[in-house]
């Protein structure tokens, strides 16, 4: 579960200060679904950042299961990434050069595991997201919502405990934005994760159970009954 208390994250440009989080407090329980929106420059990404440990609040806390991510060497705070965090991008961020099957490999890379267990992980990853005839393919040969898929694929082969995403539906047009928001709630629904999304969506976040909105850095979180 995450905690953040008093979580701060000031940035400097030239003489000037932007606060992009103030005082934000929030509790995401294990198995949540959260949606994060707002208006653009609100902070959106930048909490996603904190809650992916990929930079450091300027102050306050930010706790997953009880470990403060502001406090961990850079090398612990990899392990927690590579270990625990699944990322998923607007610009589905493949590298060109690589098929599917080895763009989902690189997500075991850094967990030490190889060869045939490797490959078999990557293929019935890339099984559950519907690309089992896609193995081989290139980035450039498949279309945007495949390519999203395969991303999808390399956030979770290593089975972590949270997904993050940021308006991954963001370069996809209409009908590819429902499939890759179905198949991001079949894997969140399957595999038990917490699912925190950034998305300028209404038509998703109305979907969601819980919304939080962040404007100039100040976080208001509704429920959505409905949902
Ligand atoms: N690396 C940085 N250096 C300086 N200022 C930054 C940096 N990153 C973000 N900011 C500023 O912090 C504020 C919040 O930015 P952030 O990207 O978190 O907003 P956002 O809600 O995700 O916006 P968008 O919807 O446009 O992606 C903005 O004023 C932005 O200009």
């Amino acid at each position: 579960m995450y905690e953040l208390r008093g979580v701060t994250k000031r940035y400097t440009r030239g003489k000037e200060a932007v606060v992009a989080l103030d005082s934000v407090d929030l509790a995401i329980a294990d198995g949540d679904r959260l949606v994060i929106q707002g208006p653009t420059g609100g902070g959106k990404s930048t909490l996603l950042q904190m809650l992916g440990a990929l930079d450091r609040p300027t102050a306050g806390e930010v706790t997953l299961d009880g470990t403060d991510l502001a406090k961990l060497s850079e090398a612990k705070l990899t392990k927690v990434r590579s270990e625990n965090i699944g990322f998923v991008f607007q610009s589905f961020n493949l590298i060109p050069t690589l098929t599917a099957q080895e763009n989902v490999e690189t997500a075991l890379v850094p967990l030490g595991i190889k060869g045939k267990d490797r490959r078999e992980r990557a293929a019935e990853a890339l099984k559950s997201v519907g690309l089992g005839e896609r193995l081989g393919h290139l980035p450039s040969e498949m279309s945007g919502g495949q390519q999203q898929r395969v991303a999808i694929a390399r956030a979770l082969v290593k089975e972590p405990k949270v997904l993050l995403a940021d308006e991954p539906t963001g370069n996809l047009d209409e009908s590819m934005r429902d499939e890759i928001m179905d198949v991001l709630e079949r894997m969140w629904k399957e595999l038990g994760l917490t699912f925190i999304m950034v998305t300028h969506d209404s038509s998703i976040a109305k979907k969601a159970p819980r919304v939080a909105t962040i404007r100039k850095g100040r976080i208001t979180v509704k429920e959505n009954a409905g949902a």
